[in-house]
């Protein structure tokens, strides 16, 4: 039995696993003869990083309020739990349970990724991005004050449960200790030549940093990632876990009902209801969903909301297809228009490139322990290795991810575990955290099921082709520094010296975002301040779609920091009604 199938064989029996979810639908069944109807004070669309986040504090902001979670996919126990193994998140990434399958449109630059090669990587790293970055955000206006820095750090440090030994007062003074999210440093120490990396980058002159959420961004050091007790520390496992503690029985102003947190898996939102009887106005009452082979409806209570955390490629999409949208695309489809507004416009992400390259045997263990380095520097915009000064910039745009690997060579006579045919070795992911290129997502049809069209325009813009190459160029002289070089024998793999700028390997990230822009609507907003979207009521966003400027590192924290805002913001507007 491989360590993979003995560990998803443990996680079958793992009772804490799935002593929440029983529990939940027990209580449920418990207080199932008080419902009548489908009614909801808060409908939330999608059980991702901010739908969890966003159920969790609304039941504990809000009193006596219940609240449904509506989620395409299946709960984290779907796979046997192999979704919260760190080691097994490449091969969890790739299984149709939890992944939508989407595809992109073809690319004018074209992906060079060597197919003859294969990355056994794990990740969850914890980055915030630069403070500059939210305080961009707020300089849209002056209601846009409550995204600054200082708000943004409030919420992060409220959602953050650091487990740093010893923190200094400066680590004190950017980090949280009482929040739900584990964010923890690597607990295995790092590989030697992972060691021999930091020692080859210092010499370089870029400059130690051993914390890139603190003070400063810029620099070499380790990351900190979302993990507790060895597993994935998701929000699901974290946020939802907790909310769904809370099941009361309310009685008052002459009803009663549950107050909880009710989660409906495999319930695939088709679109919003609207009140078609105040058809101007646009307030939706509720959303429809296929759930076990039929259409379902679900309406929100008076003061209550739908609230869209469906992630950055598919809130857009629901939006469209319940007529708000780009008037175009909208009328192709015969869609009718509600309200025009550019959703799917503003299609954002980190585009990046790789190199991979080997090392001497046994520098690197059978498993990685991930991305356990990270070199976070401005780049040259002409394409040219960055200099000294561009290490110690404060606006640094690149975030280079280094995983120690075990690269497998794919000869197809080879038997699957044949270590002959494995490589010891590093891949740095270098990323380009601050993009020019702007995409756009359309639909491509009025069907839900139906993937939209994604146009990502990586490397649209010239210089973040040049960037990249800058970064790219900066990795491999790092990778031909002592002791990297002498001691470890790291050596580029595919390392040719005729290669041109347009060999570099590049590859695509994971981290869309902005199409559901918050700004004002002069300025191509989809969403206001408070996320609610324009000329609608009873109607938010509240997810990766509504970065107005992508931040400028990995983005689960940045988005439960939004979740976790946009929570006290639907409080107060809640309260303000009673
Ligand atoms: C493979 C991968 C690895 C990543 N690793 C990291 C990392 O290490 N660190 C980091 O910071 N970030 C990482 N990210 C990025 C981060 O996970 C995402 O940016 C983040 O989860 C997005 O949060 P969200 O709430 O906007 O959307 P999501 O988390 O995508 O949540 C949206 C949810 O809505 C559901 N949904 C969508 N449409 C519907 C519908 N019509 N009806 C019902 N439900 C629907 C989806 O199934 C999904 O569960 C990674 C992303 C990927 C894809």
């Amino acid at each position: 039995m491989s360590t993979i199938e003995k560990i998803q064989e443990d996680l079958k029996n793992d009772a804490k696993i799935r002593e929440c979810w029983i529990k939940n639908v027990c209580d449920h069944d418990k207080y199932a003869k008080f419902k009548t109807k489908e009614i909801y004070d808060f409908i939330i669309v999608g059980a991702g990083t901010a739908g969890c986040v966003l159920a969790r504090e609304l039941i504990h902001c809000i009193p006596n309020i219940n609240v449904l979670v509506l989620e395409a996919g299946g709960p984290d126990t779907y796979s046997n739990g192999l979704i919260n193994l760190p080691c097994a998140a490449f091969q969890v990434f790739q299984m149709s349970e939890h992944n939508w399958g989407y595809v992109t449109q073809e690319q004018k630059i074209k992906s060079s990724v060597n197919p003859t090669k294969e990355i056994l990587k794990n990740g969850f790293p914890y980055l915030r991005g630069k403070a500059k970055g939210y305080d961009n955000w707020a300089a849209q206006g002056p209601e846009y004050k409550i995204w600054d820095w200082d708000h943004c750090l409030e919420a992060f440090k409220a959602i953050e449960n650091n487990s740093r030994k010893n923190p200094d007062e400066t680590f004190k003074k950017f980090h949280g200790f009482n929040g739900l999210l584990h964010v923890q440093d690597n607990q295995n120490g790092i590989y030697d030549v992972m060691s021999g990396l930091i020692e080859a980058a210092k010499n370089l002159g870029i400059p130690y940093n051993d914390d890139f959420n603190g003070e400063r961004q810029n620099g070499v050091g380790t990351f900190q990632f979302t993990i507790k007790d060895g597993k994935r520390c998701s929000l699901a496992n974290s946020y939802l876990k907790d909310a769904l503690e809370k099941v009361e029985l309310y009685s008052g102003d002459g009803f009663r009902k549950v107050v909880s947190v009710d989660v409906r898996s495999f319930a695939h939102v088709l679109n919003i209801i609207w009140d078609e009887e105040n058809k101007e106005e646009n307030i939706a009452i509720g959303v429809r969903y296929f759930c076990n082979g039929v259409v379902r409806e679900a309406f929100i209570a008076p003061k209550g909301e739908v609230i869209l955390c469906g992630g950055a490629l598919n809130s857009p999409q629901i939006l469209m297809l319940s007529g708000i949208g780009p008037k175009e695309n909208l009328e192709s489809n015969n869609i009718k228009v509600r309200k025009e507004l550019p959703v799917g416009r503003n299609l954002l992400d980190h585009p990046g490139g790789t190199i991979v390259a080997k090392s001497t045997p046994s520098a690197v263990n059978h498993w990685s322990n991930g991305a356990e380095v990270g070199i976070i520097h401005k780049a040259n915009v002409e394409g040219k290795i960055p200099c000294k000064d561009d290490f110690f910039d404060e606006n640094p745009d690149i975030e280079i991810m280094v995983s120690p690997i075990q690269i497998s060579l794919m000869d197809p006579s080879a038997k699957p575990d044949d270590n002959q045919n494995k490589l010891d070795g590093i891949v740095l992911i270098s990323t380009l955290n601050i993009p020019s290129s702007v995409g756009y997502l359309e639909l491509n049809s009025s069907n839900p099921f139906d993937q939209p069209k994604i146009c990502l325009n990586y490397f649209e813009k010239s210089d973040d082709l040049y960037r990249i190459i800058s970064s790219l160029k900066l990795c491999r002289e790092i990778l031909e520094q002592p002791p990297l070089s002498t001691v470890y024998n790291v050596k580029e793999l595919g390392n040719n010296d005729d290669m041109s700028d347009e060999d570099w390997e590049r590859s695509t990230s994971l981290h869309a975002s902005g199409t559901v822009k918050m700004a004002p609507e002069s300025k191509d907003g989809v969403v206001n301040h408070r996320l609610q979207v324009y000329g609608t009521k009873n109607l938010r966003v509240v997810d990766a779609s509504i970065f107005p400027y992508i931040p400028s590192g990995n983005p689960n924290a940045p988005i439960a920091m939004v979740a976790w805002r946009a929570s006290r913001l639907i409080a107060e507007d809640y309260m303000k009604m009673c």
